[in-house]
């Protein structure tokens, strides 16, 4: 198949990362004879600098006529002033909005290689397989904001529409899981979580054979620790999503680990690691690409319809996260590029096996 791919590099580690998840999907494109064309445009600080606008006209124009867009941190500290008149940030949340991509699914899985690192001790980890989908183009961060000297507001904002089709598509996705959603919210406060709630209740009753429960997020973000094999689906509003799944990916073992895929109506998604520009460790060559590997794989199965292909490329992830292998955040020695070499060979590898499977099973060649 052929596909247009817009990749917005972005600041930090960005760069390094999508690098990485490029290569492995030209190893695809190669190997299934797929053509993919890459695109490479500005986004976040390295925009503003080039052009003053953290989403230059050229970059949102290409998103919108390619077929997905993948994309890998804004921001730093050269661009965090607080007096700065534009920020990094900006651009990725205009992004978002202008395409549409208001379900943002944050898939959490533990591989038993990394169980070490997380903080939670192993038997908690067993059957750790959550998918968060975060209400990602309203709340907070899109609600009007004012300041004068001595006072701010942010204010969030959800309507019903919002909420009914974030939910429509948690519950759709529960589906094909284990049909078991968890809503969070903080109804007990927050007038916008009291309208979150009864549309959640009442959207449910769309899905008999889904079991719904709500959650506060405090307890949430506790009992995220006590017992993450217990959930299935967790569906929440923009800014709790954002919190909860940095938690989730402690849990993983690092946030260089959990990819994530944004998705509107149609077909074209926004593709990007759930971790920033990590400044701290930026230009060194050490960053997980993980991340930003597994979100390309999501990239294939949601945007481009190739489920094989997705799942031969999480395969090969997972082989590297067994066998190593590892960058520093997960305790090894290895560097950005060392993954992506290994990543490409293991999915050599496993495309190889398939094809002599496949040629076995067909007594061919
Ligand atoms: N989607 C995005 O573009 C995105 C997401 C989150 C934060 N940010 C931005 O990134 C900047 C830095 O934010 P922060 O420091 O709070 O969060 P961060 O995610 O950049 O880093 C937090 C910690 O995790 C580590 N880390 C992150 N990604 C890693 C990877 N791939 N491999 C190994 N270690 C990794 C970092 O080294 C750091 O110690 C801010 O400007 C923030 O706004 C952007
Ligand atoms: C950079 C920031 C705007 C962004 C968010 O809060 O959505 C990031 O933290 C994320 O998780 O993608
Ligand atoms: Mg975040």
């Amino acid at each position: 198949m052929k596909a247009r791919i817009v990749t917005l590099p972005g600041d930090g580690v960005g760069p390094e990362v999508t690098a990485a998840a490029v290569a492995v999907l030209q190893a695809v494109a190669a190997h299934f004879d797929h053509e993919f064309a890459f695109e490479e445009h500005l986004i976040g600080g390295c925009a503003i600098d080039a052009t003053g606008s953290p989403l230059p006209d050229a970059s949102l124009k290409a998103c919108q006529q390619a077929d997905a867009v993948l994309l890998g941190a804004v921001g730093g500290p050269k661009w965090s002033d607080p007096q700065a008149p534009v920020r990094p940030e900006q651009g990725l949340l205009a992004l978002r909005a202008a395409l549409g991509v208001y379900a943002n699914l944050r898939p959490l899985n533990v591989h038993p290689a990394l169980a070490a690192l997380s903080p939670l001790k192993e038997d908690k980890l067993r059957h750790v397989d959550v998918l968060f989908v975060r209400e990602l183009t309203g709340g907070a961060y899109f609600g009007a904001k004012t300041r004068t000297p001595d006072t701010a507001t942010d204010e969030c904002k959800y309507t019903v529409a919002e909420v009914e089709r974030v939910t429509r598509r948690a519950f759709e996705l529960a589906r094909e899981r284990r049909r078991h959603v968890t809503s969070v919210d903080k109804a007990n406060v927050l007038e916008t979580s009291r309208l979150w709630r009864s549309t959640v209740q009442r959207i449910a009753a769309e899905y008999p054979d889904v079991k719904l429960e709500h959650q506060l997020v405090d307890s949430m973000a506790m009992l995220l620790l006590t017992q993450p094999g217990y959930y299935d689906v967790v569906v929440t509003e923009n800014l709790f999503g954002d919190i909860l799944t940095d938690e989730a990916a402690a849990i993983a073992g690092s946030l260089g680990l959990l990819p994530s895929a944004s998705l509107g109506e149609g077909s074209r998604g926004l593709y990007e690691p759930i971790h920033g520009s990590a400044p701290d460790i930026a230009g060194k060559g050490v960053a997980n690409p993980t991340g930003a590997i597994l979100s390309a794989a999501m990239l294939l199965r949601h945007s481009l319809g190739l489920e094989d292909e997705a799942a031969h490329v999480e395969a090969a992830v997972a082989q590297v996260l067994e066998h190593g292998p590892h960058t520093r955040d997960i305790g090894g020695h290895a560097g950005t590029t060392d993954i992506r070499h290994a990543v490409i060979a293991a999915l050599d590898e496993h495309v190889a096996n398939a094809e002599a499977f496949f040629c076995g099973a067909r007594a061919c060649g």
